[in-house]
């Protein structure tokens, strides 16, 4: 099993409302990450790319059932042989909308679902999306991986639960906006740390709502080193990740075994 992976992270603006721009721009994106050379392991889409904060017509706008995306990111995977994390995307699941995760493999087999456990009530996601209820751990090729969407990296039980389960490599699509830039850096770069991670986040960019999302999506390592980072335009940041580092950071410092868990759970 090969420890090298290379990443790419969509970092896009999306038009909220309009599903249909926005699955153009995906599809483009994903074409043009595929493109690079070499080209990634991995591509990982912000969250809810497909509706944006569309909130107040989520319902009518939500893929039902995840199926146009899967349909769409399961052909792009096999035929170029990637993985893709699919962000997140606004899914209709019967009566509700879930903030929901799809990874497929290098196959293009659906491998994971995940669906954002923390709503954001600042922007009114409890009053519209429907939380999930399991945590998002899976596998790439053999790596034990996780995921956690946006507001999720506010709650370290989370991370150190996923890390404890195993987790290497943590991927967070999100729309985070300003003013709270200095929150997202420390908060990540806090979850690389404590868990010694790699953690490797994927915001969008431009206004919608009131809001102007920043960016800056990172890669972090799990000394907590920043590899990549970008700025606030629509770009894509590559980031060679060597997973190798994380065993030999937790020899390092060996947190896991120091733990206590009897004084503080
Ligand atoms: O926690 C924050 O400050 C931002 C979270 C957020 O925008 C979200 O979860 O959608």
């Amino acid at each position: 099993m090969t420890t090298k992976w290379r990443i790419a992270l969509v970092q896009m603006n999306i038009e909220a409302g309009n599903t249909e721009a926005n699955f153009a721009k995906m599809e483009a994106k994903l074409e043009e990450a595929a493109a690079l050379d070499p080209k990634p392991d991995l591509i990982v889409l912000p969250e809810m790319w497909n509706t944006g904060y569309a909130l107040t017509e989520i319902r009518k706008l939500a893929d039902p059932d995840g199926a146009r995306t899967k349909e769409v990111v399961s052909r792009f995977a096999r035929r170029h042989g990637i993985h893709v994390l699919a962000g997140s995307i606004a899914q209709l699941r019967g009566d509700a909308v879930t903030n929901t995760i799809h990874v497929f493999d290098r196959s293009g087999a659906a491998t994971a679902e995940y669906s954002k456990i923390h709503l954001f009530q600042l922007m009114n996601e409890h009053q519209h999306l429907e939380a999930g209820e399991t945590a998002g751990a899976f596998e790439l090729e053999g790596v034990p991986a996780a995921a956690m969407i946006c507001y999720d990296i506010r709650f370290p039980e989370l991370a150190r639960k996923l890390a404890l389960g195993g987790a290497k490599l943590l991927l967070v699509p999100a729309e985070w906006p300003h003013p709270r830039l200095h929150h997202w850096r420390t908060l990540l770069q806090a979850r690389a740390i404590e868990n010694q991670m790699f953690v490797v986040s994927c915001n969008t960019v431009g206004e919608s709502g009131g809001s102007s999302f920043f960016g800056h999506s990172m890669a972090i390592d799990p000394w907590g080193e920043v590899l990549a980072e970008a700025g606030e335009e629509e770009t894509i940041v590559v980031a060679d990740l060597d997973l190798a580092l994380v065993d030999e950071v937790r020899g390092r410092i060996p947190v896991f075994a120091d733990r206590r868990p009897s004084l503080y759970e």
